[in-house]
């Protein structure tokens, strides 16, 4: 469970300032709102301590979710795939719900306002401090957001660098029923990732939190490449 450190402002209201009033349903190009929300404490746990976060970047079908699993199982992390937080709360009555199935059945970007609002509910009511953020942030502005309501950075970005033709190749036969696994809008969805979410790549590439993993081979031989990323930090992952 977390707590933030003590302020004039309870993350709850300013969950409800910032985001209800300030970015209500801004869409994905417009940053100049974002840029102006002030920055926030960084969430802390009861234990007093930081999350370690990790972003999980990469095209459709790079494999970022199937590496994730074995991530949690090695390194004892929590997986938030950004993608099953927005079709979870699409099915569940949300006052979003047909808005998240339009969005992702046209592979756009659903706002930052609810995909932000849903990962920091599940970091909150996480005991876990480990976070791999799977498939966030799509955009600059999904970055700046999380940044400013969150107060924290990623500790390290993950980036599955897979070909075009065997992303593609892997999606058509993922066979789990997906709205957005079809010719029509991976075509869309790789021009959005192209698009949108190189930049953020670019951008903590020039931090130098990135850590590019080549995604072909099995799955085996890339998560060995994945191992050491995470053995490097392992006094950082048992910070207090
Ligand atoms: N190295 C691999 N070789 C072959 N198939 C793979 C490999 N890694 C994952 N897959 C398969 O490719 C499909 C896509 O993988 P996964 O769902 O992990 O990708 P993703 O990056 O999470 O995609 P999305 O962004 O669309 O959620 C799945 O069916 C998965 O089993
Ligand atoms: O932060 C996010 C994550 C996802 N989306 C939308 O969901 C689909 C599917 O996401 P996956 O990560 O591939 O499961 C994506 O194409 C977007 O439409 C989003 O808007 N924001
Ligand atoms: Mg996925």
């Amino acid at each position: 469970m977390w707590r933030r450190r003590p302020t004039a402002t309870s993350f709850s209201s300013l969950k409800s300032s910032l985001f209800f009033t300030r970015l209500h349903f801004q869409q994905a190009s417009q940053h100049s709102a974002i840029s102006r929300l002030p920055s926030v404490p960084p969430l802390q746990q009861k234990d007093g301590r930081c999350p370690f976060i990790t972003f999980v970047l990469g095209g459709p079908g790079s494999g970022k979710g199937t590496q994730c699993t074995k991530i949690v199982e090695t390194f004892g992390f929590k997986h938030l795939s950004a993608g099953d937080l927005l079709r979870r709360e699409m099915v569940s009555n949300s006052a979003y719900g047909s808005m998240i199935l339009n969005t992702i059945k046209e592979g756009r970007i659903v706002p930052s306002e609810v995909t932000v609002k849903l990962i920091l509910r599940e970091m909150e009511s996480s005991d876990n401090h480990k976070f791999l953020i799977d498939g966030f942030p799509r955009c600059e502005e999904n970055r700046i957001a999380f940044e400013k309501v969150a107060g924290a950075e990623p500790d390290i970005v993950l980036f599955f660098d897979c070909p075009e033709d065997e992303m593609v190749k892997r999606v058509l036969s993922r066979n789990q029923g997906r709205i957005d696994d079809n010719i029509d809008t991976i075509k869309k969805r790789l021009k959005v990732f192209e698009a949108l979410n190189l930049p953020v790549i670019d951008y903590y590439e020039k931090k130098g939190k990135v850590h590019r993993i080549k995604a072909v081979g099995t799955v085996d031989e890339i998560f060995e490449q994945v191992r050491p990323v995470f053995k490097a930090c392992e006094k950082t992952l048992n910070r207090s």
